[in-house]
């Protein structure tokens, strides 16, 4: 049976949407994004199911830094989770006085921990539910995680719901060993990683190659390329399926213009929403400009 290594243990967003993503696939749970991707590299699981962005605290750079080196991996799925939190703390504790969590769950609820819990201190943990493990071994009074990890550890539940954003979501990928690609569907994000050149301009004529061909960005993060300071890669998502004509030019183009680029998948949204085509932008329009080329070339049209 295929196995879904996740970001764990028991109990995180990630468990939630490995489950969403994973069919009969065995689920195995794993300390770090980093080991989730490690264990897929090895062969020791099929796939990885990591977070990758969030919309209140942006970029997982776990994760965008793990696509980014080492062997490349490619995104063939992903899940879009609503995000809220559940509270739970010890029956023994009367104050609570350290709160843990992943720094991702801890940014989305600042405000609640300053207005509810002000004595609290708020320490990092790995995950949600790492944190939840954490308090039960009576080393914190308290764990921001999600809603499921109640189910997988006997905690009180001191609130539910707590959320500084009411609509935040996280975004979570299901990464594999480059192979076959899930076809395209008309609602499609393809991911690159690039390196641009050092010099005026390069980010710009970067993204004018996605721009002249009507290509509609859906994210852009950039990240250090660590041992050299002041330089950066730059993560970018968009509309579109390398299947179709002006994402492969657009592709080709980066890959002559950049010092290196990584692709990392295409695959159907989460969301659902259907790719802007711009005028003179869409597969026919492509397929006879080239035609049209072609013939131009053979002689047989002008
Ligand atoms: O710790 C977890 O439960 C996770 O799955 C990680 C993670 C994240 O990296 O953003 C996922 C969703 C929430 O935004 C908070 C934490």
């Amino acid at each position: 049976m295929p196995r879904i290594a996740y970001f764990g243990p028991q109990g995180t967003f990630t468990e939630q949407a490995a489950r969403s993503l994973a069919g009969a696939d065995e689920l195995v749970p794993v300390e770090t994004i980093s080991s989730a991707l490690t264990s897929v590299r090895r062969g020791e699981a099929d796939a990885a199911c990591v977070p990758v962005e969030n919309s209140v605290e942006g970029p997982v750079s776990a994760t965008l830094d793990g696509l980014a080196e080492e062997s490349p991996l490619v995104a063939v799925a992903e899940a879009l989770l609503p995000v809220h939190f559940t509270v739970l703390t010890r029956d023994d504790v009367e104050t609570v006085r350290t709160v843990a969590s992943h720094p991702h769950a801890l940014a989305q609820v600042r405000w609640w921990l300053e207005h509810n819990l002000p004595e609290a201190r708020a320490v990092v943990s790995s995950s949600t539910a790492a944190a939840a493990v954490a308090v039960q071994r009576g080393e914190y009074d308290a764990a921001v995680t999600a809603p499921v990890a109640v189910e997988h550890y006997p905690l009180r539940v001191l609130a539910t719901e707590v959320a500084d954003v009411p609509d935040a979501r996280t975004r979570f990928l299901l990464l594999r060993p480059p192979g076959v690609l899930p076809e395209p569907t008309g609602s499609d994000r393809t991911s690159i990683v690039a390196a641009a050149a050092n010099r005026t301009g390069a980010l710009a004529e970067l993204l004018a190659e996605l721009a002249t061909r009507g290509i509609n960005l859906t994210r852009l993060d950039a990240r250090p390329i660590k041992g050299n300071f002041g330089l950066y890669r730059f993560f970018i998502d968009f509309e579109g399926h390398v299947a179709e004509p002006r994402i492969g030019a657009a592709l080709a183009a980066l890959r002559r213009r950049c010092n290196n680029v990584r692709f990392l998948g295409s695959h159907p949204r989460a969301d659902g929403v259907q790719a802007t085509i711009e005028p003179g932008a869409a597969n026919d329009d492509f397929g006879n400009a080239d035609a049209w080329v072609d013939a131009v070339r053979k002689g047989e049209l002008a």
